[in-house]
């Protein structure tokens, strides 16, 4: 056929996927702002912006047959299972046309982890992790009135247990690799946001 896809990318177990992409996870406890520093990264860097959340939420509203089953689970601060989310993330990569993607929110835990790296042979150039404290993470989620069902006290104290559980032995597993680049995400937006673009900035780009 020759087609545009068939020439720039490749099949990994059975499934087309974009060529020697570049990937760097943007982790965080919910309400640390990762959604929000993604949008300037994309802005300045030219990353294409994949929240794994955002995926499972517009596949609720795709009227698809896991929809009842994913709602539940964020209803419930729970992680959806590593095949259903992986898909998505890997459809969308394709569909996006970039090789430069920003995965939000994943992997949430070691199995999602694992079962990424299995299925598509993709490891992250780097972690981004926001360290945000907890506290501040609740009020941020309280008041971030995008009529969302898992934005309410109990299913966030819900996902905070998760968080420390399943999430963090995910980022340790990178620090272990040297990969990962914590922010102190604590602080207003654009204070964050500097020390994000520092990490993007190539080295011999830097000042001395
Ligand atoms: N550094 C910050 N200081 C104060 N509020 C923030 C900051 N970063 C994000 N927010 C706000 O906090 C809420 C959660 O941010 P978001 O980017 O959605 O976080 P996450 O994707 O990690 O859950 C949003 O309402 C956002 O506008
Ligand atoms: O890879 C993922 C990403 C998200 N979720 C579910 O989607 C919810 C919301 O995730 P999102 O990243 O949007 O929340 P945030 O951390 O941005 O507040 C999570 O609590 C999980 O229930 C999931 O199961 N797997
Ligand atoms: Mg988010």
């Amino acid at each position: 056929m020759g087609s545009v896809v068939e020439s720039t990318n490749k099949e990994v177990n059975g499934s087309v996927a974009v060529k020697n992409p570049t990937v760097v996870f943007v982790l965080g406890g919910p309400g640390s702002g990762k959604g929000t520093q993604c949008t300037n990264i994309v802005q300045h860097f030219g990353y294409t912006h994949l929240s794994a959340g955002d995926l499972l939420r517009a596949e609720i509203k795709s009227g698809s047959e896991n929809g009842t089953m994913i709602q539940n689970m964020i209803k419930e601060g729970k992680i959806v299972p590593s095949e259903v989310t992986i898909k998505l993330l890997q459809r969308a990569m394709l569909e996006s046309g970039n090789d430069k993607f920003l995965i939000d929110g994943f992997p949430r835990n070691e199995e999602n982890r694992a079962a990424f790296e299995e299925v598509t042979k993709i490891e992250p150039a780097f972690v981004l992790f926001f360290d945000c404290p907890e506290e501040e993470m609740e009020r941020r989620l309280l008041s971030r009135n995008q009529g969302r069902e898992d934005d309410n006290i109990e299913t966030i104290r819900k996902r905070f247990k998760v968080f420390l559980e399943s999430s963090l032995p995910v980022i340790e597993h990178y620090t272990a690799r040297e990969k990962v680049r914590k922010i102190d995400a604590g602080r207003p937006v654009e204070e964050v946001f500097e020390s994000v673009k520092a990490v993007f900035t190539p080295k011999d780009e830097k000042a001395d």
